[in-house]
């Protein structure tokens, strides 16, 4: 399973970084201008030349994290319509948003206080002042989101709306969940946190004292933990007793850690009531 690319481009300050924060979870990678021009592309400036080497070095960052089933979220000024044609050429399943506001809107946020430099001419062939932005025109810009006009809140909305990530889960966890506790989370974990996109099957069971919860009460529990993990999903099933593998047909089965399997539920049953478990005072991570 690979993941995708979104990558934000625009004026400094039209609020790529702002929105990327926003869009990014815990199985989400965000590449971000300033901290690989600070890191990994320290030795570049910014020429046309070394701009386009920087998107080069980022492209091929995300098509490596996207290989190996991580999401990205990019946002980098990405000024000229030829670098934004790179980098569709190098990464496979990417979509651009220009994120849009005017030039005084940007200048006027001047959040790094560097628009005040260029005009100043302390800072030279800065995007915007005197070096070129080009507006997009070209083919294959999904979304512009005009950030001048909209709340941060409404313009991740948006993009989530017109693009949020494809769900293609490669994890099934069958349980009861009676009721989700931290065993379970850390299996489920070591899949959510690295990428993965994951569906917890919840069997339906009759009321009893070993299954205090119903099958819709521990989806809540489960979606409430897992509320900020757009990779994790819930489908309640029928109460299987048996779940039959096959051998090279395409899955392979994982067995609970032995540290993970000793957090036994029964004993969590026994020692809170029904209303602290929906509340998930059981659960310590
Ligand atoms: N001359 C000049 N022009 C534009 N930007 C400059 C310049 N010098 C430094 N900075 C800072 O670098 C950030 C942009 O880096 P990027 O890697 O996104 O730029 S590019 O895509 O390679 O054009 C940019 O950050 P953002 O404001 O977040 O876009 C600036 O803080
Ligand atoms: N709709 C919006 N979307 C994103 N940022 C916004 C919006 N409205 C106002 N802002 C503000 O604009 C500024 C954008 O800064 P930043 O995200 O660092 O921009 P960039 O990464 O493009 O340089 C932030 O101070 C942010 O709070």
């Amino acid at each position: 399973m690979s993941g995708e690319t979104i990558w934000l481009f625009g004026l400094p300050c039209s609020g790529k970084t702002t929105l990327a924060e926003g869009l990014v979870g815990p199985s989400t990678v965000h590449l971000d201008g300033d901290y690989l021009r600070n890191t990994l592309n320290s030795d570049l400036g910014f020429s046309k030349e070394d701009r386009t080497e920087n998107l080069r070095r980022a492209a091929g960052v995300a098509q490596a994290l996207n290989d190996q089933g991580f999401d990205v979220v990019a946002s980098f000024i990405t000024p000229y319509r030829s670098q934004r044609e790179l980098i569709a050429e190098k990464v496979e399943d990417v979509s651009f948003v220009h994120v849009d506001a005017p030039l005084e809107v940007c200048e006027e946020r001047d959040v790094k206080g560097m628009y005040e430099q260029a005009r100043n001419g302390e800072i030279e062939g800065f995007t915007g002042i005197d070096a070129p932005f080009e507006e997009p025109a070209e083919e294959g810009v999904e979304l512009a989101v005009r950030t001048a006009r909209r709340s941060e809140e409404e313009s991740i909305k948006e993009i989530n709306g017109e693009l949020g990530f494809k769900f293609d889960p490669s994890h099934i966890f069958i349980g009861r969940w009676q009721p989700l506790h931290d065993g379970h989370r850390t299996i489920i974990d070591s899949a959510a946190d690295n990428g993965k996109d994951v569906v917890i099957a919840i069997r339906d069971t009759e009321l009893s004292e070993k299954n205090p919860l119903t099958a819709q009460e521990r989806r809540e529990l489960i979606e409430g933990v897992y509320e900020d993990h757009p990779n994790v999903e819930t489908m309640i099933i029928p109460d299987v007793d048996t779940v039959a593998i096959g051998r090279d047909v395409g899955y392979s089965v994982v067995s609970v850690p032995e540290e993970v399997a000793e957090i036994s539920g029964t004993e969590t049953r026994k020692q809170y009531e029904k209303s602290e478990l929906l509340a998930g005072q059981h659960l310590e991570k």
